[in-house]
């Protein structure tokens, strides 16, 4: 990592550290992802290459860039180099409007859907498609577009990988198939994208319990309470739409893009 000079701890992303760092060749700002490599078997190590040599082919206003990856052999740490958001990431945005006890705006909440479903589209059309796994607002970041970034690398650690345990924090985004033990897919994106938007209006996501055994049964039950009464009946359908128990009955990426509240976006960006 000699060619960039660490500057801040700026927080943690899954299974690792993130750094401001500045690229001394031309001072430009970047984030390092560094994660522990040391521990993990030869092949989560080939799959996480792979995996993140897939990322760095994805190139949209709304998916966080990378731009490159750097081995150091001797303390056996991987680093990913990203793209910097002067905004932060949306989890800490929330939580000052909570602090402050306002509400997003509706039209707001609109924006930064619109976003996240587009840089959905683009990584569930593609011929190898990629599943993000991990869609909460920790994983999305502000600046002049709004950004899905910290893809689920977990994807392709095996589940008796010390390193896949080493997963903290509470599966607030889980969905129902997840919860009976059935292989996550693009619906379990859409589920998540539900709990999204319900959190930007709720500033508090929709299934919460004092442990993993009662948020189970709330999600599996689809059990969550209203939205506060300022955000329109569009907002509400749209919302329990995503969270359908039955990942067949929820919305497809393409329902999503077509609901008049994100297509007009989409013309006017045209
Ligand atoms: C207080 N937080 C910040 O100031 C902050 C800022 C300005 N940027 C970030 C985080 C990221 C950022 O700016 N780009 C990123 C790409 C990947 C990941 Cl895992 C994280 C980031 C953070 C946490």
């Amino acid at each position: 990592m000699e060619a960039y000079q660490f500057l801040d701890n700026i927080g943690k992303g899954s299974f690792a550290k993130v750094y401001k760092v500045l690229r001394k060749a031309d001072q430009k700002v970047f984030v390092a992802k560094e994660m522990e490599y040391g521990r993990m078997s030869e092949k989560e190590k080939q799959q996480l290459v792979n995996e993140v040599n897939i990322l760095r082919e994805l190139k949209h206003p709304n998916i966080i860039k990378y731009y490159d990856r750097i081995v150091d052999k001797q303390t056996q740490k991987l680093y990913i180099i990203m793209e910097y958001c002067e905004g932060g990431d949306l989890a800490q945005f929330l939580k000052k409007l909570k602090k402050d006890k306002e509400y997003l705006p509706e039209e707001s909440v609109w924006k930064i859907f619109s976003q996240i479903v587009q840089a959905l589209c683009e990584i569930h059309k593609r011929q190898n498609k990629i599943l993000h796994r991990d869609i909460k607002p920790a994983n999305i970041f502000l600046d002049k577009t709004v950004k899905l970034g910290d893809f689920g690398l977990a994807r392709m650690l095996n589940i008796n990988s010390e390193f896949a345990h080493t997963q903290v924090g509470t599966p607030y985004y889980m969905s129902p198939e997840l919860i009976e033990d059935h292989k996550y897919n693009e619906k379990s994106d859409i589920w998540a994208c539900g709990c999204l938007l319900y959190e930007m209006c709720s500033l508090q996501p929709p299934f919460q319990a004092q442990n993993y055994l009662a948020l189970a049964m709330k999600i599996k039950q689809a059990q969550f309470d209203n939205v506060p009464q300022q955000y329109t009946s569009e907002m509400k359908r749209v919302i329990s739409w995503c969270l359908s128990v039955n990942q067949d009955q929820r919305p497809s990426v393409d329902d999503l893009l077509n609901l008049p509240r994100i297509s007009i976006r989409l013309r006017e960006k045209r």
